[in-house]
């Protein structure tokens, strides 16, 4: 067993300064970093609060307000969601409130955040990565004719105050920062799970600034006939998930892969899977971790017969414990496991299943005798 230390921050870009052009006088007004607040049938996605952790970075750097951004029916929920914002720092609020926006529809919320950012002009805006905020991102952009880098791994501000958003490139194998120079806002997104969750603290509600939306049902093309939750969609929740174990193509087969459900199932986790599983049909799509699956950051990730391409690599780098099993002590998961097991997996996850489950069993009846010793 070894520990190890983590990849090393990318490097600065190089030449840019060559090719930086002078900011046109049109988008000189524009100042503070928002954030995008994401609300679904008055929940709201984890991953804006992770942005509003990174917001609240680049905007203490650059020395600006950050703005929480929320849009959704009137109602309890969407005021919940403007409170909220507050106890993860938001400086001030713009609140969209209409019940047209009951449901996303791409051409009512581009209205209302397009109209947003025309008026109170933001130098930074970030959404999350999601289905949604892939959708409301493109079309904002579009609409404002301005860029936008997405399915960010990193978010910075360099000397001259400009956004450094860094993503993968060539597939994963190299690291890339983007720099929208002459258009503003600039713009990105970023997957859940890729900022940390910032801690909430007990604020009362600040400064909201109130916009009217004006836009009928009629001008919307697009109509809501009913809501259908995806049947799948309950099924995994991998980028919250405090263990995850997972099983790469040195499991070898989809039978030794019930090997890493099961201990899954022993330590209350969730499972997943390297690419080429997907890609077999040893599990869905939605077990994928990795650069083009789900980024994860749990307290304990346990990696069976998973090599550590960079793809994958990218994915569960937020993990507390990395533990590693591979028969190969040159696997590349070694680098960056803070734990590393050279061993045949198919043969160490039974006992290691039958020994978390007799462990976690006699601590649950220690717990009962406990409990009925004080009652
Ligand atoms: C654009 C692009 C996007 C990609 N996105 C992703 C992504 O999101 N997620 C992802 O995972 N991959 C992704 N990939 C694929 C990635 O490059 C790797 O090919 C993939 O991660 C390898 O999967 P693996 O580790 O399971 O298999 P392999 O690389 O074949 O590794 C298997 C490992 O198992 C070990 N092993 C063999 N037998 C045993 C045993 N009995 N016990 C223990 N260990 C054993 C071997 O030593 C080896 O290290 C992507 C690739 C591209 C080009």
């Amino acid at each position: 067993m070894s520990s190890k230390s983590r990849t090393p921050a990318p490097a600065a870009a190089a030449g840019r300064a060559a090719t930086k052009k002078e900011l046109p006088e049109r988008f000189r007004a524009y100042k503070h970093v928002w954030v995008f607040i994401e609300q679904e049938r008055g929940v709201v996605h984890p991953v804006s609060w992770e942005l509003m952790g990174a917001g609240r970075r680049l905007a203490d750097k650059l020395k600006v307000d950050l703005a929480a951004v929320v849009i959704g029916p009137e109602g309890v929920a969407t005021q919940q969601a403007v409170a909220m914002s507050f106890g993860y720092s938001a400086d001030l609020v713009y609140l969209v409130a209409n019940n047209i926006l009951a449901d996303y529809r791409n051409e009512s919320y581009t209205k209302a955040l397009t109209e947003l950012v025309n008026t109170h002009k933001p130098e930074i805006l970030l959404l999350g990565a999601t289905t949604l905020g892939r959708d409301l991102a493109g079309s904002v952009a579009t609409t404002l004719l301005t860029g936008l880098t997405a399915d960010c791994t990193g978010l910075d501000v360099d000397a001259d105050g400009s956004l450094a958003a860094t993503r993968p490139t060539f597939g994963g194998s190299l690291l890339c920062t983007i720099y929208t120079l002459n258009y503003r806002p600039q713009m990105a997104t970023v997957r859940p799970r890729v900022m940390p969750m910032p801690e909430r603290t007990a604020r009362p509600v600040g400064r909201v600034i109130t916009h009217a939306l004006d836009l009928r049902e009629d001008d919307i093309v697009t109509k809501v006939l009913s809501f259908l939750p995806d049947r799948d969609s309950a099924k995994s929740n991998l980028p919250y998930a405090d263990i995850v174990v997972a099983g790469g193509l040195g499991i070898g087969s989809p039978e030794n892969f019930q090997l890493v459900r099961q201990l899954a199932t022993v330590l209350k986790a969730e499972y997943g899977c390297s690419r080429p599983l997907v890609q077999k049909g040893w599990a869905t799509a939605d077990r994928q971790i990795g650069q083009t699956g789900k980024t994860i950051r749990p307290k304990l990730y346990i990696a069976a017969g998973i090599s550590g391409a960079i793809q994958h690599r990218v994915g569960v780098e937020g993990a507390d414990l990395i533990v590693a099993i591979n028969t190969d002590k040159n696997a590349p998961i070694f680098d960056f496991a803070h734990m590393g097991i050279v061993d045949d997996a198919i043969r160490l996850l039974p006992p290691l299943t039958a020994a978390f489950r007799a462990r976690l069993m006699s601590e649950s009846r220690g717990r009962s005798k406990a409990a009925g010793a004080s009652s």
